[in-house]
């Protein structure tokens, strides 16, 4: 039977990723609200990616109109709006749903399992850059988008989901070390929020300053620390790519984190950067970049609060 799948979240993300899946055949519906919902009525859901553009009619839900639990849930919000998600995407979930999250961080994983239960939870993460204009539309650059996710209770097997998860224009990993995974993610993203968010500019323009690499590499030898103390250390060519990836002076890579903070939209300061620098805390490690940054974004939330 064709998995019944349900994207939480017709953003940037899930609404790439659900989009991809519809349009090979997959059966996708979005949980959407009422405003997207409008929008998604109006203009389809358009995508604009190198890899080739698209425009489809999504099958939409609203949250008071879930009728049935669905197999995957891939979860696509942004962290702050997880709690509200969770109550909204409830009725989708039953005893054999199996929910995909893409947010980034990490303490989404505890928050999802103290709500739906261990079983209920995977693993996930994901490498793409896109983002949506006034209109609502996506658009996806750079390199082919990767969606990676594994079990994170024994038992459990990756394999036959990631058969249900796969279509042209990204690709499916599942993987038996998620939590790995997770932290390496996380060591690249916090280290490009903190590149971008501290020095209001990209990878490219931070290498080009004299010192610019210097700092990048200070703030990746901060994450990847955490990491290795918190017991998910880097492999020595995760840590490389990282540093190639970061520190290429023709590069245009932001990250999204700085790419809402640009636009004066809220961001996941605390669950990138706060977080982890709570975990260098409390094991230690001393972290004087990430501080930093995080101390940079909470004025920027206070200011934006204020207005
Ligand atoms: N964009 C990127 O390049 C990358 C982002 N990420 C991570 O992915 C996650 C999602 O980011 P992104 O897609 O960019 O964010 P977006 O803001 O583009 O999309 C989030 C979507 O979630 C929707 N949403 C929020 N709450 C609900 C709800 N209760 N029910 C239904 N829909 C809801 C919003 O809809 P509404 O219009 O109703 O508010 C919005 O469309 C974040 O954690 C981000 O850090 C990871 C890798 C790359
Ligand atoms: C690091 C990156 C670009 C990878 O997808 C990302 O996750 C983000 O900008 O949020």
């Amino acid at each position: 039977m064709t998995p019944k799948i349900l994207v939480v979240g017709a953003g940037a993300v899930g609404g790439y990723f659900g989009a991809r899946l519809a349009a090979s055949g997959h059966d996708v519906t979005f949980l959407v609200r009422p405003r997207r919902q409008a929008q998604l009525s109006a203009t389809g859901l358009c995508l604009a990616s190198p890899l080739g553009d698209a425009t489809l009619t999504p099958c939409m839900v609203t949250a008071d109109r879930i009728a049935q639990p669905y197999d995957i849930i891939i979860l696509s919000v942004k962290a702050y709006s997880l709690a509200a998600a969770m109550v909204d995407m409830a009725p989708a979930i039953g005893p054999q749903t199996r929910i995909i999250p893409l947010l980034n961080g990490m303490q989404h994983l505890d928050v999802l399992a103290s709500r739906f239960g261990r079983e209920a939870v995977m693993g996930g993460t994901c490498f793409i850059v896109s983002s949506l204009d006034a209109e609502g539309r996506i658009h996806q650059v750079g390199v082919t988008p990767r969606l990676v996710f594994g079990p994170l209770v024994a038992g459990q097997d990756a394999t036959a989901i990631a058969d249900a998860l796969r279509a042209p224009g990204f690709d499916t990993v599942p993987s038996p070390h998620i939590l790995q995974d997770m932290w390496n993610k996380w060591s690249l993203l916090a280290s490009l929020g903190t590149l971008c968010c501290l020095m209001r500019a990209s990878v490219g323009e931070v290498a080009r300053l004299p010192g610019g690499t210097d700092f990048v590499h200070a703030t990746i030898k901060e994450c990847t620390t955490i990491a290795a103390a918190a017991g998910y250390p880097l492999a020595a060519d995760t840590v490389n790519g990282i540093v190639k990836r970061l520190t290429q002076p023709d590069s245009t890579l932001t990250s999204s984190m700085f790419r809402d903070l640009s636009q004066g939209a809220p961001v996941e300061a605390q669950q990138i950067i706060g977080d982890l620098v709570a975990r260098a805390r409390a094991h230690g490690v001393a972290t004087p970049i990430l501080d930093l940054t995080d101390l940079n974004l909470r004025a920027y939330e206070l200011r934006r609060n204020e207005k």
